[in-house]
């Protein structure tokens, strides 16, 4: 190559590797225009460049951590989850590594086995018929715009707040997920939480800080109102100030919430007689061998100053395998 022509290959690869830096994904303007002198190219750090979301979609997830995706799952899924969670609360079926929650007002009285009785079920990746919430493609299409490709689940939930007992035990303190997650990147993780039916300020819908995602993982501790009860390891951020500038997220049934592991948010208390259903994924992009992703600093999260059970932080991955899709 002569020597013009190769100075000019080599600008070109610079400005190309250029853009890459930072680990930042770079949105390119779809105008075909030349830009003006002078313009940047917005810098993307939470999503990646497909053409699933809309520019705004994207710049409301950068600025504010969430987005709310209206009406992503059917009601035809959500009554299959439902029956199959019906079937577990029966015991009719007993899916191994899936742990049961109930609630702290209730996990002392003798245990009859109903939906009455369970808060949430949690790592239900060995369940054919939960699990297939983590593989449908209109949630995983989501999912990828903030990981990328290669999903791996690495924690499963299906949530079902019971009426509050009158303790307040209902109620999730405000906290990062990531406080029990020992993998990282953090960028490269998010939770779809799916609403199973109408959830307002009644049965405690979730609340979020807007753009918290942008901060560090903070100190957890378990909230003030220990008094009132607190379930297990249901930690929340220790500068929780009441006059936080809290966003309640009103949603219908199939809405599907996506955040990112550092959002500070939270759930009220259930004040009907009937439960706040939600079914959620904690997704990450597997960017390395799984034990290079693991943070060694990440403590174990403990459930309270029992020393007598240990509960190690909740992960529990499995690859999502995408074929056909
Ligand atoms: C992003 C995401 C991870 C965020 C979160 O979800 S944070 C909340 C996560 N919560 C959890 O992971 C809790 C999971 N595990 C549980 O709730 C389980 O029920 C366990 C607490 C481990 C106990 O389960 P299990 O082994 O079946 O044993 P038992 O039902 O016989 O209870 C053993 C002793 O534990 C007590 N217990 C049960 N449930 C709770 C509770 N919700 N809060 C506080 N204490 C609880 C129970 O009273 C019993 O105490 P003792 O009789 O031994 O004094
Ligand atoms: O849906 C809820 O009640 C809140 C769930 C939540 O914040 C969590 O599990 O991390």
């Amino acid at each position: 190559m002569d020597q013009p022509r190769a100075a000019a290959r080599l600008r070109v690869l610079l400005g190309q590797l250029g853009r890459r830096s930072a680990g930042a994904v770079i949105a390119h303007p779809t105008s075909g225009a030349v830009p003006p002198a002078g313009f940047h190219p917005q810098q993307f750090q939470y999503t990646r460049d497909n053409s699933v979301l809309t520019l705004e979609q994207r710049q409301f997830y950068e600025d504010n951590g969430f987005l709310v995706i209206k009406k992503l799952v059917s009601d035809a899924d959500i009554e299959c989850f439902r029956n199959e969670f019906e079937r577990i609360c029966r015991k009719e079926v007993e899916p191994m590594r899936l742990v049961v929650m109930r609630d702290v007002t209730i996990a002392k009285s003798e245990y009859v086995p109903s939906e009455k009785m369970i808060t949430k079920v949690q790592d239900f990746q060995e369940d054919e018929e939960l699990f297939r919430y983590c593989t449908l493609p209109e949630v995983l299409k989501y999912v990828e715009c903030f990981t990328g490709p290669n999903i791996m689940a690495m924690h499963t939930m299906l949530i079902n707040k019971p009426p509050d007992s009158g303790k307040k035990t209902s109620c999730h303190p405000l906290h990062q997920d990531l406080h029990y997650f020992p993998f990282r990147p953090s960028n490269n993780i998010v939770c779809a939480w799916t609403a199973m039916e109408h959830i307002d300020r009644n049965n405690g819908c979730l609340a979020v800080l807007p753009g918290t995602h942008k901060s560090s993982l903070k100190p957890h501790h378990y909230p003030q109102w220990e008094e009132e009860g607190v379930n297990g390891i249901f930690h929340g951020i220790e500068d929780d100030d009441e006059n936080n500038d809290q966003v309640h997220l009103v949603v219908e049934k199939g809405d599907t919430v996506f955040f990112h592991p550092l959002l500070i948010h939270g759930s009220g208390r259930n004040k009907t007689q009937g439960f706040q259903k939600v079914t959620a994924l904690v997704s990450s992009k597997q960017s390395q061998p799984l034990r290079d992703m693991m943070d060694p600093g990440q403590e174990a999260t403990t459930l309270a100053s029992r020393d007598d059970i240990l509960i190690t932080n909740a992960f529990s991955p499995k690859i999502i395998d995408r074929k056909g899709k």
